[in-house]
């Protein structure tokens, strides 16, 4: 696993350590960072009217992006688009937009530009050690944290595609096993120069608890959404490991925790496994389970992966009496989500990157109709 300090020109914590070193005005920061998103394959010291100082920092440490696109393949729909992204180390990461106003049509034969309302799905790793037993990217095991800066730079390369709105970790990799990166990124794509609204970011865990009471009081206004998918502590363990660390009782206290005098809502995640939690008494036991809390239920249908192949996805019947339940006889919130991108691998849980091509080497969900949500504001 690889996994050195790199410098990123959007790693805005070691560029602001650097400049501070040098006595320079962080004001640099901003106008490079325009200066690079307004211009592809830009590098950072070409950046006009830079002090000498300042440009030979960037000219040897943050000379340009870590991560090119390597490939963008495009749904036949022309409203999803999946990008490989390749760092300095070698590995590689994919990143999905997901387009959502009318203009998502034109898209597929027309210009680039002009989605107002688009969705980027960013990966926070390479791979994911917490082996969900139905996520592609589960099985690819752990390859390496991506920075702050590497984050970052995913939205940098879709927003040369397409103005982006939300931004949404559900691509691969668990978030809260590289908190610090996550809480910088966030911290940067709403900052001054990228000014995203915390309220249209949502992170999404497994449900790693610590880091769940933590990003209340880092990123107190970003969406928490968690990879619930059972009622119950014995299905759940079976389906998702991690829930033998964090055991159910101990999340919920933990979203009980978090909804104390905050204005959000917390999203629950269901992906519906055919004859494995989608029968009526799972829809009841998640009703009792989550009874009076402030929480919408995603049902997310399972997108079948190569790799995944012991689940099939629940017929829309069992989805639509599943929703049923915990709506009319629970009163809970709860949707069910479109996915998009499946004829490019671009859904959620498909993210997977052939180990091939994540062998360190040279230098350098898809989410849908979540607008129902307030996932997409
Ligand atoms: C890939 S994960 C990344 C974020 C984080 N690790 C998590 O589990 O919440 C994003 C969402 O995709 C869901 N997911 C994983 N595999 C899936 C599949 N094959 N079909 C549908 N959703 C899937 C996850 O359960 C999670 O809700
Ligand atoms: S669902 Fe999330 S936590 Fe589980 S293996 Fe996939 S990326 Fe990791």
């Amino acid at each position: 696993m690889v996994d050195e300090r790199r410098y990123s020109i959007f790693d805005e914590k070691i560029l602001r350590d650097e400049l501070d070193a040098l006595h320079a005005n962080p004001v640099h920061i901003d106008s490079t960072w325009r200066f690079i998103l307004a211009h592809k394959n830009a590098e950072a010291y070409d950046t006009p009217d830079l002090p000498l100082r300042v440009r030979t920092l960037f000219s040897t440490k943050f000379k340009t992006m870590t991560s090119y696109v390597h490939t963008q393949h495009d749904s036949l729909d022309g409203r999803t688009t999946k990008l490989l992204i390749k760092f300095q180390n070698g590995l590689s990461a994919e990143a999905v937009i997901i387009r959502h106003d009318s203009s998502a049509g034109k898209y597929a034969g027309g210009p680039r530009t002009g989605a107002a309302r688009a969705t980027l799905c960013v990966s926070s790793q390479v791979g994911c050690k917490m082996g969900c037993t139905f996520c592609a990217t589960g099985t690819m095991g752990f390859k390496g944290n991506l920075s702050a800066g590497e984050i970052v730079e995913q939205l940098v390369h879709a927003s040369q595609i397409t103005s982006i709105r939300n931004v949404v970790f559900m691509g691969m990799g668990e978030p809260m096993n590289n908190y610090f990166a996550v809480v910088q990124a966030v911290k940067t794509m709403t900052g001054r120069c990228f000014q995203l609204s915390r309220k249209h970011i949502t992170v999404s865990t497994v449900g790693i608890i610590p880091k769940i009471i933590a990003l209340k009081a880092d990123l107190p206004d970003v969406s928490l959404a968690i990879s619930l998918h059972a009622p119950t502590q014995e299905l759940r363990a079976e389906i998702v490991p991690a829930a033998r660390s964090f055991p159910l009782s101990k999340l919920i206290a933990a979203v009980d925790a978090y909804l104390v005098g905050s204005k959000s809502t917390v999203f629950m995640e269901y992906v519906m496994l055919a004859a494995v939690n989608d029968g009526q008494e799972h829809a009841h036991q998640m009703g009792k389970l989550l009874n009076g809390r402030k929480v919408v239920v995603n049902l997310i249908p399972y997108n079948p992966t190569t790799v995944t192949m012991q689940f099939k996805a629940s017929g829309s019947t069992e989805v639509l009496k599943f929703q049923k339940i915990l709506k009319e006889v629970y009163g809970i919130r709860t949707t069910v989500r479109q996915e998009m991108g499946q004829d490019i691998d671009g859904a959620c849980g498909q993210l997977h990157v052939s180990h091939l091509s994540n062998k360190p080497s040279r230098p350098n969900s898809t989410v849908l109709d979540i607008e129902d949500l307030g996932l997409i504001k």
